[in-house]
């Protein structure tokens, strides 16, 4: 589903990612995890076409991206980064249904269908009394969870989460990653997100990347990854390893 096949990107001289290549199957959950200025949000910016690639090359669904036009994209890729939504002073709703408009043809005003996808995905993601109040009213987790609401009515295939949890409480944490994941159980979405928390990494991604100095260190399931030996290597600290007693995967410790 989304292929990067020796990709780099240079500005000014400077190499942000280097031959960096991976492959993402439909319906996996993979996280892109590394240290600051690693070069994570270059390589999302690089999958979703905001950067062009200096060489090699990006493909989604065996096709090149840069191909795409912005409509063609936004009706399959979703985009979500740590800053959210800006608190424009919108409804809920409206911002929502701003999710539909890739889908929408110019001038074309929403159908029953469209109104109905609306209402559905404002009560999976518990926003449904929350609909008519201004999103410059709202706290940030309450943000960030219409932001995930107007990515769900898009209906991609593909969604990439830069950081989506950053500014969050461990409560808004938990609940922005369970209904992502669950909408990726109901759908069998693809998501592709950076985090810096290394648990959440392990506990919601089925595989991970990590990233330093603009290239691939290692890629593999949480227990491949999450070892002292490789974490020191690249984050400067050395964490202790423990099993989460429940989930049977590894837990860091600082
Ligand atoms: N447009 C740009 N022009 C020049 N340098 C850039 C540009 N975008 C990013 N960089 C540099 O590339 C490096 C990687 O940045 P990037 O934002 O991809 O890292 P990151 O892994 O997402 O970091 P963080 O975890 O801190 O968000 C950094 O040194 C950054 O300063």
């Amino acid at each position: 589903m989304l292929s990067l096949q020796h990709v780099s990107k240079t500005v000014d001289e400077q190499t942000l990612v280097s031959d960096v290549s991976f492959d993402v199957e439909a319906g996996q959950c993979v996280g892109l995890i590394g240290p600051n200025g690693a070069g994570k949000s270059t390589l999302m910016k690089l999958i979703s076409g905001m950067y062009d690639v200096s060489d090699g090359q990006v493909l989604l669904f065996g096709q090149n991206v840069k191909r795409w036009s912005h409509k063609k994209k936004a009706q399959r890729v979703s985009v979500l980064t740590q800053d959210g939504l800006a608190p424009y002073p919108m409804t809920v709703y409206d911002t929502v249904m701003m999710g539909r408009y890739p889908h929408l043809k110019f001038f074309q005003r929403e159908s029953a269908d469209d109104l109905n996808r609306v209402d559905h995905v404002l009560a999976l993601t518990g926003l449904t009394d929350l609909k008519d109040q201004m999103l410059d009213t709202l706290s940030g987790g309450e943000r960030q969870r219409v932001a995930i609401a107007k990515a769900m009515v898009q209906e991609p295939d593909l969604l990439l989460l830069d950081e989506p949890t950053s500014f969050l409480d461990i409560g808004y944490q938990t609940e922005v990653l369970n209904i992502v994941k669950a909408w990726q159980q109901r759908t069998g979405l693809t998501v592709l997100m950076v985090l810096h928390d290394l648990n959440l990494a392990a506990q919601y991604c089925d595989r991970l990347i990590l990233i330093n100095q603009g290239e691939i260190v290692k890629q593999g399931s949480s227990d491949d990854i999450l070892t002292t030996e490789t974490l020191e290597a690249v984050y400067r600290t050395t964490p202790q390893i423990v099993r989460h007693p429940i989930k049977d995967i590894p837990q860091i410790l600082l």
